[in-house]
């Protein structure tokens, strides 16, 4: 079984793959793909340097990803420059690794723009993790050191997350604890791979 995952910034997504994990799924990470084919010496980057100029990187050229991100959620022509770019790419290793580990274990695919970028096609069933506005911006803050303006810029650079808990065949609230969170993702993942039929 393919399970997406996906919803907005800072809702949990990653927490939650990580207890999927825990249950034995194999989880696809998105944004950790897009971090290693952006790595120093990757065709990707040189592309971006290419489009972008030099600036987008670091003294010793590692991409300065503080500055990607900046582009990306203030600039909407050149987030989708970028995303023409890197998306390609980051389907097919993520295709790679479904092919690679299908027949062993059920996979969970962690990624922000799932429905953006044509990702639930492959999936069997769609969770989204969602989280009430305001500790989603706190949480956002908390982690990425922004301030609630830059925050909230980058909330709604997005796809909204009602938009995609509509979308979603399963919504797991992640607005409690952590605990409460490793709960909710367990009672899933037993009712998934249950056998019993869900339409
Ligand atoms: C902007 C970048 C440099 C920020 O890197 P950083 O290490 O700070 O954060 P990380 O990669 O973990 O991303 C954090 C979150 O930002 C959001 N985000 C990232 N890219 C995008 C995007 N193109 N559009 C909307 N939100 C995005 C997602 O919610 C993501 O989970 C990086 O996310 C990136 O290279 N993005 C472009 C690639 C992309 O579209 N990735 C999403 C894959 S589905
Ligand atoms: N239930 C929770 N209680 C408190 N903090 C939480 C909870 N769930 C997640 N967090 C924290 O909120 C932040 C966002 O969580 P996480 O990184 O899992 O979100 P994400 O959806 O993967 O984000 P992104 O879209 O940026 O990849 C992290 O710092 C995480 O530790």
């Amino acid at each position: 079984m393919i399970i997406g995952l996906t919803g907005g910034i800072a809702a949990g997504k990653s927490k939650s793959a990580k207890y999927f994990e825990s249950l034995g799924a194999y989880a696809i990470d998105a944004d950790a793909i897009a971090h290693e084919l952006t790595a120093k010496g990757m065709p990707s980057l040189d592309e971006l340097v290419k489009s972008f100029g030099g600036g987008i990187l670091l003294s010793d050229g590692d991409l300065n990803r503080k500055k990607l991100a900046d582009i990306i959620f203030s600039d909407e022509k050149a987030k989708l420059r970028i995303e023409k770019i890197l998306h390609t790419h980051i389907i097919s290793r993520i295709n790679e690794t479904i092919s690679q580990n299908i027949k062993k274990c059920n996979i969970v695919i962690d990624a922000p723009l799932l429905f953006e970028v044509g990702l639930d096609r492959v999936c069997d069933k769609i969770v989204a993790v969602r989280v009430s506005y305001d500790i989603q911006v706190q949480r956002l803050v908390l982690r990425d050191k922004l301030n609630v303006d830059q925050a909230k810029k980058r909330i709604s650079s997005q796809m909204s997350m009602g938009e995609k808990v509509e979308l979603a065949d399963f919504v797991i609230d992640n607005s409690g604890s952590k605990e409460d969170l490793k709960e909710r993702v367990k009672d899933l993942y037993k009712l998934l791979t249950s056998g019993v039929k869900i339409i």
